[in-house]
């Protein structure tokens, strides 16, 4: 099959006829044909992971990939993994083992079979045999699906990204990857309990199932940090999809790239629903017009606008309710052509009407004007075309303009909100920009380079009607991915032709099939709406967990945080078991998690170590070099293992320069990152260093704690100073 597609593939390199509709269809015929190689380079590496045996004597292999055999016969050889009958795989069990005899769980590497390992699922001695088992092959069952192969890949060393887990999902797990496309699915599980392993084996079913709907729209997959989306960057390719866009809530708005964090008290006003309001006030500032005449030195004489003239150009920009920058074409007409009118009348004025002034003078003169410099400022200043960026800037450097925008707001909190014009964007102030932009739309195409994009726009919107008329049914996902922009530009040499995911993420408008969002929590009522805005069908997947949350606007309940947005139609799917930390760290863990909340119930460790953490006081003038030591204790030379150094921010620098180790790159054996940093990850061992201090850092603190202590697979160590830690005691 990779021989063919490689073929096809390559044969659309030679084609070609160097008209425009016939490069289009040759890029179009080779992407298609790359896009099916790279999921079959994919698949190559444990293609077929799993069989199942029926009682009634069938069988069938479980893939990454449906494959059938050629010919005739057109058998199928191998079940992808997403297709309703390889389900049984996944929920099978003994008590309800859904006409399964067996399940085999099979490894392979490249084309090697290393191991096999079966599970029975119908005991029962005729069944056995029936199927020529003997009793004595029978293993005991537990409730995981496909135990040792669960158990191998979770004491797996890890390697710094995340790999799929195609080849043991759980029933509850399952259950949740293949639940219902449409509505708002929150997925609440404790941390290690697979959310974001269920959301990404979510997206590719999805994907898989709806692929129609879905090629074409795209997927959204919201992470809370660069760090995180580069850990879990490769398992989607893995799984052989590549329609999903992955983004951070501060690249969620295209030109604007924010990493930095506000201060808490600042992040937890930026991040409340009434800003909406204030950024509605603050444009509405910007089309308050001046009570007193408005006179214009122009190219074409003295002009004046009057007030009335005034309140009638901004009746015209509001009504309708179209967004400001699109009004403006409106509120520019009228008011240039009451200048016109002065002009006609001065240039008619004592002749007596003998010389008629014509419609196409009229037009001249409206032309004129509006070249004028004089009359340009002075539009520029009553309603101005205005980017997110100017106005939410112009808003924050302004005092008067906050309290006319905030009057609600105390002025402490307003001075929090100050911000020098050109000071970086924080991750707070996206959602407010994305508010912004919502309101100001895009400008009206007006001046003559736009023009004759249109007509171009036009003309390529007639090559790609010819071609979707000559298109077998199969290319219509494909062909609906290039847009009438894309194929002028394309007829311009500007660019080439972009993936849905590419082009979803250039355009802020972009409303996508689905939306999943990881560490949901995290979200603030201005995220939401940002978020929400993305997808307005609603069709979503939120995980996360309301025991971690660490952003001071974060969410402190499901039902309160999305209430205002979808009211009560969004279900809940929980996550009880926890695959990540060993029996002995979570006991530590769950002391933390009583002190968040008595009444949240702490997932279940499915394995223990027989490694207890531990535990060790230095002297502050000590901290790095014991920490030096720790990480060398814990890290015989040779090995393969991944260590965390976790610290309070003001500890950051200070020890990643101690142990000459970074916090961007996760396949470093040792990073050291804050807690926030390393929200979503995970490490065979984790050093805690100075809890205490984490905890007092942030309003939610606590919660930090809770996450710090829940990210090692296998080994945990806490070092303090001072006073024992609260978690010990
Ligand atoms: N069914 C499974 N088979 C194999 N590994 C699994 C399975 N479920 C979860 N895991 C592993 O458990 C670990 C934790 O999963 P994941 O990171 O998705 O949890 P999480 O709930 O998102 O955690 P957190 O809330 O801490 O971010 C990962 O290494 C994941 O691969």
């Amino acid at each position: 099959m990779r021989a063919e597609t490689l073929a096809l593939r390559d044969s659309y390199s030679a084609k070609g006829d160097g008209t425009p509709g016939g490069r289009v269809q040759q890029d179009i015929g080779w992407s298609h044909h790359n896009a099916s190689l790279t999921a079959l380079n994919v698949a190559e590496d444990r293609l077929c992971f799993g069989r199942i045996d029926t009682t009634d004597g069938e069988s069938m292999h479980i893939g990454r990939m449906g494959m059938f055999e050629e010919g005739a016969s057109d058998r199928q050889l191998l079940m992808d993994w997403r297709a309703p009958s390889a389900r049984p795989f996944y929920v099978a069990t003994a008590a309800h083992p859904l006409g399964l005899l067996r399940r085999r769980h099979l490894r392979i590497r490249r084309r090697r079979l290393e191991s096999l390992s079966d599970e029975f699922l119908d005991v029962s001695a005729e069944a056995l045999q029936r199927a020529g088992i003997s009793p004595d092959e029978v293993a005991a069952t537990s409730g995981l699906a496909g135990e040792s192969a669960l158990m191998t890949a979770l004491n797996a060393p890890r390697t710094g990204r995340m790999s799929d887990i195609v080849e043991t999902i759980q029933s509850e797990q399952d259950t949740i990857i293949r639940s219902e496309r449409n509505g708002v699915l929150v997925v609440q599980g404790g941390p290690g309990t697979g959310k974001t392993a269920v959301a990404l084996h979510r997206a590719a079913y999805l994907l898989y199932t709806f692929r129609e709907q879905l090629a074409s729209r795209g997927v959204l997959l919201i992470g809370p940090n660069r760090t995180f989306l580069s850990y879990i960057g490769q398992v989607l390719p893995s799984l052989g999809e590549n329609a999903v866009v992955l983004s951070t809530l501060g690249d969620l708005f295209p030109g604007v790239s924010a990493t930095a964090a506000d201060r808490p008290e600042v992040a937890r006003i930026k991040g409340r629903r009434s800003m909406a309001g204030m950024v509605a006030n603050a444009l509405l500032d910007r089309q308050r017009m001046p009570k007193t005449a408005v006179v214009i030195e122009s190219g074409l004489g003295r002009l004046v606008l009057q007030p009335e003239d005034l309140k009638r150009a901004q009746d015209r920009g509001w009504a309708g309710r179209i967004p400001h920058n699109r009004a403006r074409a409106a509120v520019v007409r009228y008011l240039l052509r009451r200048l016109a009118r002065q002009v006609k009348e001065r240039q008619t004025s004592g002749l007596g009407g003998e010389i008629p002034f014509t419609a196409e003078d009229m037009a001249q003169v409206v032309a004129d004007l509006r070249e004028d410099e004089a009359v340009q400022s002075a539009l520029h200043g009553l309603w101005p075309l205005m980017t997110a960026q100017r106005l939410l800037s112009d808003l924050y450097a302004s005092p008067r303009r906050l309290a006319f925008a905030a009057p609600d707001l105390q002025e402490r909190a307003r001075d929090l909100l100050h911000r020098e014009p050109g000071a970086p964007w924080t991750i707070s102030d996206v959602p407010l920009l994305d508010e912004a932009a919502e309101l100001l739309g895009e400008p009206r195409l007006a001046d003559q380079a736009e023009a004759e994009r249109v007509a171009a726009r036009e003309y390529a919107q007639g090559v790609l009607d010819m071609l979707n008329d000559g298109q077998d049914e199969t290319d219509q996902p494909l062909l609906s991915m290039i847009s009438a922009a894309d194929l002028a530009a394309l007829r311009e040499e500007q660019v080439t032709l972009s993936s849905t995911a590419e082009r979803a993420a250039q355009d802020r408008e972009w409303t996508y099939g689905h939306v999943v969002v990881d560490e949901a929590q995290e979200l603030s009522p201005m995220a939401w709406r940002m978020v929400i805005r993305r997808c307005p069908a609603r069709s979503m997947t939120l995980v996360g967990d309301i025991a971690q949350t660490s952003d001071p606007s974060g969410a402190t309940s499901w039902d309160r945080a999305l209430r205002p947005h979808v009211g009560d139609r969004w279900r809940l799917a929980e996550l009880t078991v926890n695959y990540r930390t060993p029996l002995e760290i979570s006991r530590v863990a769950d002391r933390v998690l009583r002190r968040i909340d008595r009444t949240l119930q702490p997932p279940e460790a499915v394995r223990s170590t027989g490694v207890q953490p531990w535990w060790q006081e230095v002297s502050p003038e000590k901290l790095a070099d014991a920490t030096v030591h720790a990480v060398r204790d814990e890290l015989p030379p040779g090995g393969q293992e991944h260590l965390a150094v976790l610290v309070p921010y003001a500890l950051r620098d200070e020890l990643a320069d101690a142990l000459r180790a970074g916090h961007g790159d996760l396949t470093d054996r040792v990073v050291v990152l804050t807690v926030p940093e390393a929200k979503g990850l995970e490490f065979d061992v984790v050093i805690l260093v100075e809890p205490d201090r984490i905890e007092d850092e942030s309003p939610r603190g606590l919660g930090d704690v809770y996450v710090a202590l829940t990210r090692a697979t296998q080994r945990l160590g806490v070092l303090w100073t001072g006073r024992q830690p609260r978690i010990a005691r």
